[in-house]
């Protein structure tokens, strides 16, 4: 099975096209207006429409309210909602069960405990993404965490691996956690909310380089 990539953080229509022409099978639109990728509902609904079938959509929200969460799955139309903030297991149990959408919860990874009480979210979670802790912002800063907590934890839940991610490094996070599913923001952008075509392709090279599958040797 090829290893599965996603671009998050996307607000041009040719960073979207960019990811799936390099082989990304996810893009992620974030709607948190305390982030550089802030994308409004109207424009996430845009860039979703421009995605169309290629690629799985995420939308990427941050404890947002009910009312928020309803209006964003309406406006949006996204086939995965990821939650990035201290979202309860229960809550996306009720999200995931009235939208019939999947849904991913991001957990910041600071020692074995925080990974102990992943499981909580089986039956709330179709995937688990786990990446940084927080620090100022929730996600999306480019910082990693502690990969051999990762490999030697016995997952409960798919799972994948964000935080820190890029095109120099994916290869051996991909080699020291065994993740299935690799997931991007910063070190795809030649700054803060810009993203970088060829940054983006590097990734997703590096990437299908390391799956045995697809390469091309
Ligand atoms: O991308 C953001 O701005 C963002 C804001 C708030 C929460 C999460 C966010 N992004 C997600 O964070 C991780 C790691 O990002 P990075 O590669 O370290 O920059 C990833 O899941 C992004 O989707």
């Amino acid at each position: 099975m090829t290893t599965q990539i996603k671009i998050c953080g996307l607000s041009t229509e040719a960073a979207i096209d960019a990811a799936i022409d390099a082989g990304a099978t996810h893009v992620g639109l974030v709607h948190f207006e305390k982030s550089p990728r802030h994308v409004s509902l109207e424009r996430a609904a845009e860039l979703r429409k421009h995605a169309g079938t290629r690629v799985k959509v995420a939308l990427l929200l941050v404890n947002a309210d009910p009312r928020l969460t309803g209006k964003a799955i309406g406006d949006v139309r996204p086939d995965i909602i990821q939650f990035h903030g201290s979202e309860t297991p229960d809550w996306l149990k009720l999200v995931g069960d009235n939208s019939g959408l999947e849904i991913w919860k991001a957990l910041g990874v600071r020692d074995k405990p925080t990974l102990a009480r992943s499981a909580r979210y089986a039956g709330a979670a179709a995937m688990l993404l786990f990446d940084a802790p927080a620090k100022a912002l929730p996600g999306g800063t480019g910082t990693s965490f502690d990969w051999s907590l990762l490999a030697e934890h016995e997952h409960q839940l798919p799972w994948g691996l964000a935080g820190g991610l890029d095109p120099d490094n994916v290869t051996q996070a991909l080699t020291d956690t065994g993740a299935k599913l690799v997931d991007v923001s910063s070190g795809v952008e030649s700054a803060p909310g810009v993203k970088d075509v060829d940054r983006i392709a590097a990734f997703c090279q590096a990437v299908r380089e390391f799956d045995p599958q697809t390469r091309s040797s």
